[in-house]
């Protein structure tokens, strides 16, 4: 379970987030909506560690995340797909899928390759492919897939369906609605919940770096 408690983050001494507390259940998925700016980026890079808070606590299962070294998060299966997907190039489809694995010499690696195939079998068919050669829908799911290798309890989704065509962003969805039967704790940032609407249990509103809880629309 992931607990944000009154949380305050600044950059260059300016207040971006303020006293946010939010939490995520085990094989659950929350929304984080807000406008361009709203501190939607700021939040999830805090949980990662890239930003680092003036006060308050996030927790992961216990484990005190602010006090946690960047890389370590990896070894808790926290993933992170981050909003400008960050793809290298010139390597194929599946190199970047494993760029994390590498990173943190996971020794299960191809297995959890197999899974995040079974889960997202577009990839395989990328696999050879250059990430270069993608659209920016199919790269998003590229993100996703190697996220997914160490993101195997907490998965931080950065606006997933930004810029994405309708069907490959339907195909998104799908994807991530499957990530919570897997028993994950997911959080995805949206500007609105165009295609994820149904798949949360939780949506906080987050409007100038202030995070209120909105209750869920009646699913008919
Ligand atoms: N490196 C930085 N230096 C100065 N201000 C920053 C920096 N990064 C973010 N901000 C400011 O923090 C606020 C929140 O930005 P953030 O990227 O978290 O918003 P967001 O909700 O993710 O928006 P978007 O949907 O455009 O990505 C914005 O006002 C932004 O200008």
């Amino acid at each position: 379970m992931l607990k944000i408690s009154n949380l305050n983050v600044s950059i260059q001494s300016v207040d971006i987030l303020r006293d946010v507390s939010i939490q995520v259940d085990t094989a659950s998925m929350a929304g984080l909506v807000g406008r361009n700016g709203a501190g939607k980026t700021t939040l999830i890079k805090s949980v990662m560690g890239i930003l680092k808070p003036k006060s308050g606590t996030i927790e992961f299962d216990g484990v005190d995340l602010i006090q946690t070294p960047v890389n370590l998060r990896n070894r808790l299966g926290i993933g992170y797909m981050p909003e400008d997907r960050r793809l290298i190039p010139d390597l194929t489809v599946e190199e970047n899928i494993l760029v994390p694995a590498w990173a943190n010499e996971q020794i299960d690696a191809h297995k959890r390759l197999g899974y995040v195939y079974d889960l997202i079998p577009e990839l395989r068919a990328f696999a050879p492919r250059r990430g270069q050669q993608l659209s920016g829908g199919q790269q998003k799911l590229v993100a996703l897939g190697r996220a997914l290798m160490i993101g195997s309890k907490l998965l931080l989704l950065d606006e997933p369906f930004e810029g994405v065509a309708p069907a490959l962003a339907q195909r998104l969805a799908e994807v991530i609605s499957r990530l919570q039967t897997e028993g994950m704790a997911v959080i995805f940032s949206e500007s609105d919940l165009q295609y994820s609407e149904h798949l949360v249990q939780k949506v906080y509103s987050i409007d100038r770096g202030a995070v209120t809880e909105r209750p869920l629309k009646p699913r008919l």
